[in-house]
């Protein structure tokens, strides 16, 4: 059963295009990797799928549900939990306050986000903003869970960070995968992305070009559609 599907997908900023037909699924339980060169479209489509840039053409469905008329916090009561690029935490609650502003009931508690993470543990009592860039990723990724999300959006989530700390977030990734959790995700680093994903949709100039498992994406297509 497809979780989401996106049809046709036509965004602008102002009088600027920058979605001409983006389509994409995602099952129950997969994860698929969002791909293209920087500027192709890919945090235009997550912003419209959350409608904080409402797309002016195409549908956006949810578990079969059209979505793409709904506000942004009805969307994500519906179970879409965002990791946005950039991590933004509460900068001035501590690392628990900010798991608990996002709480609702599911699998994932704070014991649970605890287990997860750690490091986010060891800081609970800790303000966010003093949090290093990878901890404060962490908490980005635990407050997304902490809503119990249908889908899990990770925008950039590893970016800028160190290796010893990308590693932790890609093998939460895999746990979570292993668990089911549907998840759509961008990340530039493709060693890193191909292996934990089921699919690839590859977005240029705004819409899909190219969709497919990830054996599948040669050297050949990867020099077309992501080198640079
Ligand atoms: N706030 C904005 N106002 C106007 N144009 C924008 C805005 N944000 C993005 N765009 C334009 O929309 C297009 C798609 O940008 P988008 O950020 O979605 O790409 P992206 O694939 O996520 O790129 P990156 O990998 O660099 O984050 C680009 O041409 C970009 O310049």
């Amino acid at each position: 059963m497809k979780l989401l599907e996106i049809a046709g997908l036509e965004t602008f900023y102002g009088a600027s295009q920058a979605l001409f037909g983006v389509d994409l699924d995602v099952a129950e339980g997969e994860v698929v990797a969002l791909m293209g060169r920087n500027g192709m479209g890919k945090t235009t489509t997550i912003r419209s799928i959350l409608a904080m840039t409402p797309a002016r053409a195409g549908k956006v469905r949810l578990g079969g549900r059209e979505i793409q008329a709904m506000r942004p916090h009805r969307i994500a009561r519906l179970g879409i939990g965002l990791v946005p690029e950039g991590r933004r935490c509460f900068p001035n609650l501590t690392v628990a306050e900010n798991l608990l502003a996002a709480a609702r009931s599911g699998r994932w508690n704070l014991a649970e986000i605890n287990r997860l993470f750690p490091r986010l543990e060891e800081r609970r009592d800790q303000m966010a903003r003093t949090l290093s860039g990878g901890e404060q990723q962490m908490l980005a990724i635990g407050r997304a869970l902490m809503t119990n999300p249908r889908l899990l959006i990770l925008d950039e989530a590893t970016e800028g960070l160190a290796p010893v700390i990308r590693n932790d977030i890609w093998a939460v990734i895999r746990v979570l995968k292993a668990e089911g959790q549907s998840i759509l995700i961008v990340d530039k680093t493709l060693s890193e992305l191909l292996p934990s994903a089921d699919r690839c949709v590859v977005l240029e100039k705004g819409a899909t070009v190219w969709s497919g498992r990830p054996g599948e994406l040669t050297p050949s297509l990867q020099d077309r559609y992501l080198g640079v």
